[in-house]
């Protein structure tokens, strides 16, 4: 093999090593089905770390699969699954440990355990997984996760059924920060929200984001979130994504789902209200969004 061979290997090594660097999650050739509904095939796609990442997709696409098989609570068919370079696949939950800790996940509904106080839920990762922490400190991170999420803090003593439905997200979100994850996981955030609630959840989520340098995988039917905080978007359809980049880079797209999707009426009022909200700002005006 001459000199010049070599090199160029070893550069390649090199370009892939910075590649992988900057992936947070890396599916390849994934496959799930039911029964004989193959619900995912040849599905790939990368997460790039530091982004908000928006996965669209009509219902029963497959998004909250995906999701699950991500964080190991669906086994796919087929495929490699890699986070922050760990395989996924195949792994007992203690050797997937370290990474598992990496992550949290607001499921869909917030999935808030209805006997325990919004406090004791921001605890149960904290007992799960550092189970040498003493109360007083768990009390503790608990009341400041609660506080991150924008909750006041006397809601850390309240159950989820004197909640009202952003406040139950928000107590879901707290938990899913409670173990400082570097990858959030959200399921549909905003579902069931009013708009100004949530157009506030997604300030919020943008806000602890950028603080924490978050990754974050979201997945939403709310054309909105997509617009204001998602930097790229992957559009599930056919069993695989078929399209991923910024929402302008997907117009440029001629697939008819994402041309009905972002440019229906509710895509071009979503591209209003942006527009809207990026000339108030410029004004100085007080935030409005929605
Ligand atoms: N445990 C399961 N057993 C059998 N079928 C399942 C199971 N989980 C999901 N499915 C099927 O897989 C398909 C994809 O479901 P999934 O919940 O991922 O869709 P989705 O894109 O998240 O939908 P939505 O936007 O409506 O939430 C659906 O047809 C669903 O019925």
């Amino acid at each position: 093999m001459s000199e010049e061979e070599l090199r160029e290997i070893e550069e390649t090594r090199v370009e892939q090593a910075i590649e992988g660097e900057d992936i947070a999650i890396k599916v390849r050739g994934l496959k799930n089905s039911f029964g004989d509904q193959t619900v995912h095939e040849h599905l790939d796609l990368d997460v790039r770390k530091g982004e908000i990442l928006g996965v669209v997709g009509g219902s029963g696409t497959g998004k909250s699969v995906l999701m699950r098989s991500i964080i190991g609570l669906q086994t796919p068919d087929e495929g490699d699954i890699h986070v922050f370079g760990e395989s996924m696949i195949g792994r007992l939950d203690d050797e997937a440990l370290a990474v598992r800790k990496r992550w949290g996940v607001l499921f869909q509904g917030g999935a808030l355990f209805s006997t325990l106080t919004v406090a004791e839920n921001v605890e149960v990762p904290i007992r799960e997984y550092y189970p040498n922490i003493g109360p007083q400190l768990r009390d503790e991170i608990a009341a400041y996760k609660i506080r991150m999420t924008g909750l006041p803090t006397e809601a850390g003593p309240k159950y989820p059924a004197e909640l009202s439905g952003g406040m139950k997200k928000r107590a879901g979100l707290a938990r899913a920060l409670a173990l400082d994850p570097d990858l959030l996981f959200l399921d549909e955030p905003t579902a069931g929200l009013d708009p100004i609630g949530a157009a506030a959840f997604d300030d919020q989520t943008r806000k602890l984001q950028q603080t924490l340098g978050l990754t974050v995988f979201l997945i939403t039917h709310d054309l909105d979130t997509l617009y204001s905080i998602c930097d790229r978007v992957a559009v599930l359809a056919d069993r695989k994504v078929i399209a991923v980049g910024t929402i302008q880079e997907l117009l440029a797209t001629d697939h008819p789902w994402i041309q009905e999707y972002f440019n229906g009426p509710r895509g071009r009022a979503a591209t209003a209200a942006v527009e809207r909200e990026k000339n108030r700002a410029a004004d100085g005006a007080p935030d409005g969004r929605r």
